[in-house]
């Protein structure tokens, strides 16, 4: 059949489309109507009939059934609301693709319209659109025309694809459509790529490629571990993911409560943050490491360095021995020999460090420490040292009771003998004996306490306690400057980022955890920047939950990162089933973009980039500062020129970024993202590097990018991460020689 024969057939089922779900829509916004008015009525009814309810005991069961009305109306409200925003998500474009199915030993040939959504025919069931995430869809995205098979509830399906189709759908309009008998959607996905950025994560529903399917739909493995290129769509991934668990919540046993989204921080947080609604699901929640130990460590009135300022030490820092000091200590503090380390100090403050008194009440032994130390050391159902020294405490209060109630007796006969206190005998009698047992009471409470932070501190206040914990444990050749830097901050109160996982561990080890009980799954991205002890602390806090990891080696930023930590990674979760993938493939920057990337790490990694041609960076040698900016907002002005919406000039470190707004803002129209909490509003932006992580934007410009300010390891990976930003121009400007790694 010739093109135009077929797509006015295909006009006709859209259309027929959209009629049932203009109806379902017509039909759904009565039924909301009916709800609310009933739900309103009901919330009269029982406002007027039940105000004098506590009066009339034999009606409280009206009050119930009111209540279970409302409810009940509520539910069906909801339902009902839930569906019309489906309908609303659906109307502008129904489905996206459609294949022809025939499956093994049958006749008929089914057409598989594939959509954001389910849409059934509620007379025949038939079902005329396909969620992305039901089973019989994967076909679309594994295979090619021929056979091809999915697994269905009911087990493997087998069958032949004998058509697979793709529409570019608008308003409810068919554009046009295409049959593609080899790879899928190529064509679609080089329009997609080509189009401006926007302020958040976008779906992909339509151009997910077959790699990225076999993650998303991966439900064996209790770890999947993906290690992607810098921009080959791992957050985008893991959206989808969870968007996929969540709607196999039958086979998955997932809902909202049950995940969690561990993010590098509050922008990329908020970045993230509507694409789960527009593929129809509700958020889940997004923990950022930092900001939980912060407040941990804020809760026990200690200040904790935050991750913008270690990096910005590592940026700043003129003294180089005392960088390279830092980060060993960053590595060290992060990695397995020190997480020995902390195991066996929680056991040697057990033993040999928590001590105990005698208890006396009144002249009279009732405890003594030896019998106190037992006690606490007996731990036979594993409970937490902090949990088992209240129980104690409580124990010890329970036996002073008694003694103490005599002491009051006994006062009570005396005082009522002064004439002044006649009428306040109890009282008073009550007070004396509080007054004498003050002192003891707040003796056991202290004793009958622990906190992790003095735990932690034991481990570098005193140098032989680290020795002996430390024996037979391989330990950096820096460690005795290490323990000497640590304790010069812990002595002034300092505690530093590093120091945050090892806090949290013990914390969790030392007071037990039920925070997150709820959570089953646990999604990492960006999981290079995670030590191998933060991730013993996630396993600590998710209890046995399964995992998504994702993440970029090339882009870690406070220490060089190796595959091997994935390995540590496998080791710390020992989970049954776990899978490793790798996806090389870079969606995000054009062609040139990615070859300028590709110059920067100097290995290839086999990262591969999606043929989209944009011409060249522009490289280029600034006079001095003032040209430089000069330069920085004409780049800026020919974005706007050009129709792209989103830029970034990203600079190292956060004083570039603030002097270098200062000097341009009344020149050109740009904001400055420098503190963490910031969100990012789209438009344009000044930025340093490490906080781009994770962002995208039509174009960049890298500022002074030098030899004199880019030249070691770190420096590396911070032109990766900033030149990977862009997607369709790059800028790179500099003072003096260029950087080493684009030369
Ligand atoms: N299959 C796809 N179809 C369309 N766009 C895609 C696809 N895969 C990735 N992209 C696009 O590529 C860009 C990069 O994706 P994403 O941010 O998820 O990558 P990433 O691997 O997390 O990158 P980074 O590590 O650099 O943060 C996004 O704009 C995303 O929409």
């Amino acid at each position: 059949m010739e093109y135009e024969k077929i797509l006015i057939e295909e006009k006709d089922y859209l259309k027929g489309i959209i009629d049932v779900l203009k109806g379902e829509l017509k039909s759904g916004e009565q039924l909301l109507n009916e709800r609310t008015k009933k739900v309103i009525q009901a919330r009269k009814e029982m406002w007027e009939n039940v105000v004098h309810i506590y009066e009339d005991t034999d009606r409280l069961s009206d009050f119930g059934s009111y209540l279970e009305d409302i409810d009940g109306s509520n539910s069906d409200y909801n339902v009902i609301f839930k569906k019309i925003q489906k309908y609303n998500r659906m109307i502008n474009k129904p489905y996206f693709g459609r294949f022809d199915f025939k499956e093994q030993g049958e006749e008929e040939i089914e057409k598989i319209y594939i959509g954001i959504a389910n849409l059934m025919d509620e007379e025949t069931y038939d079902v005329l659109v396909y969620d992305w995430r039901a089973p019989i869809a994967s076909v679309f995205y594994q295979y090619e025309l021929g056979e091809c098979a999915y697994n269905s509830p009911k087990g493997l399906i087998e069958g032949d694809m004998t058509l697979k189709r793709q529409y570019k759908i608008k308003d409810s309009e068919l554009d046009y459509f295409f049959d593609s008998s080899l790879k899928i959607n190529d064509e679609i996905l080089q329009e997609v790529l080509s189009k401006n950025s926007s302020i958040k994560m976008k779906q992909i529903i339509e151009t997910i490629q077959k790699d990225q399917d076999r993650i998303i739909r991966d439900i064996e493995n209790e770890l999947l571990i993906v290690q992607g290129t810098a921009g080959s769509g791992k957050t985008s991934i893991a959206m989808h993911r969870i968007a996929y668990l969540l709607y196999q919540g039958y086979h998955t046993k997932l809902n909202t409560q049950n995940i969690i989204i561990v993010s590098p921080n509050t922008v990329f947080s908020k970045y993230i943050s509507d694409i789960l609604p527009g593929l129809g699901e509700e958020n889940v929640e997004q923990i950022v490491f930092e900001d939980y130990a912060i407040d941990m460590m804020k809760e026990n009135d200690c200040y904790v360095e935050s991750r913008v300022q270690q990096m910005e030490f590592l940026l700043n820092e003129r003294e180089k021995n005392l960088i390279k000091l830092r980060k060993k200590a960053i590595e060290f503090k992060g990695s397995k020999s020190f997480i020995k380390i902390l195991e066996r100090l929680i056991k040697c403050y057990e033993r040999n460090i928590k001590e105990f008194n005698d208890i006396y009440c009144d002249n009279k032994m009732i405890f003594t420490k030896e019998y106190l130390k037992s006690q606490f050391l007996n731990n036979k159902i594993n409970m937490p040292m902090s949990k088992r020294l209240k129980r104690m405490e409580r124990r010890i209060f329970r036996e002073l009771h008694p003694i103490r109630r005599r002491r009051v007796e006994k006062a009570e006969k005396i005082v009522a003998e002064i004439p002044d206190h006649i009428f306040v005998v109890k009282q008073y009698s009550r007070l004396i004996s509080l007054k004498r047992s003050k002192a003891n009471n707040d003796m056991i409470r202290k004793m009958m306490s622990v906190s992790f932070i003095d735990v932690y501190k034991e481990l570098f206040l005193n140098k032989r306690i680290f020795k002996t914990l430390a024996k037979n444990i391989e330990l950096p050749d820096e460690i005795e400057e290490i323990i000497e830097f640590s304790k010069n901050q812990i002595e002034k109160g300092n505690f530093l980022y590093e120091d945050c996982a090892p806090l949290i561990y013990l914390k969790l080890k030392v007071d037990g955890n039920d925070e997150f009980k709820e959570i089953k799954h646990v999604v990492v991205d960006e999981a290079q920047d995670y030590s191998p002890l933060q991730y013993e602390v996630f396993k600590t806090l998710f209890g046995n939950a399964g995992y998504t990891v994702l993440g970029d080696i090339n882009q870690s930023m406070d220490k060089k990162v190796e595959m091997s930590l994935y390995d540590e990674v496998k080791n710390i979760m020992n989970k049954k089933n776990m899978a490793q993938l790798r996806m090389n493939k870079s969606y995000r920057s054009s062609f040139e973009i990615i070859a300028l990337s590709k110059k920067i790490l100097q290995k290839s990694y086999g990262i591969v980039s999606f043929e989209r041609y944009e011409g060249k960076p522009m490289i280029k040698q600034c006079i001095d500062f003032k040209d430089m900016d000069y330069d920085v907002i004409s780049e800026l002005q020919k974005l706007y020129r050009q129709g792209f919406t989103s830029g970034a000039v990203l600079c190292k470190t956060k004083d570039e970024c603030k002097k270098l707004y200062e000097r341009i803002k009344d020149s050109v129209e740009v904001e400055i993202i420098a503190e963490d909490e910031k969100e990012y509003m789209g438009g344009f932006v000044i930025m340093p590097v490490y906080m781009s992580k994770g962002l995208e934007f039509d174009g960049v410009v890298i500022y002074d990018a030098g030899d004199e300010n880019y030249n070691n390891e770190l420096h590396r990976r911070l032109l990766y991460v900033a030149v990977t930003r862009a997607l369709h121009r790059l800028a790179v400007l500099f003072r003096g020689e260029l950087n080493r790694f684009m030369q």
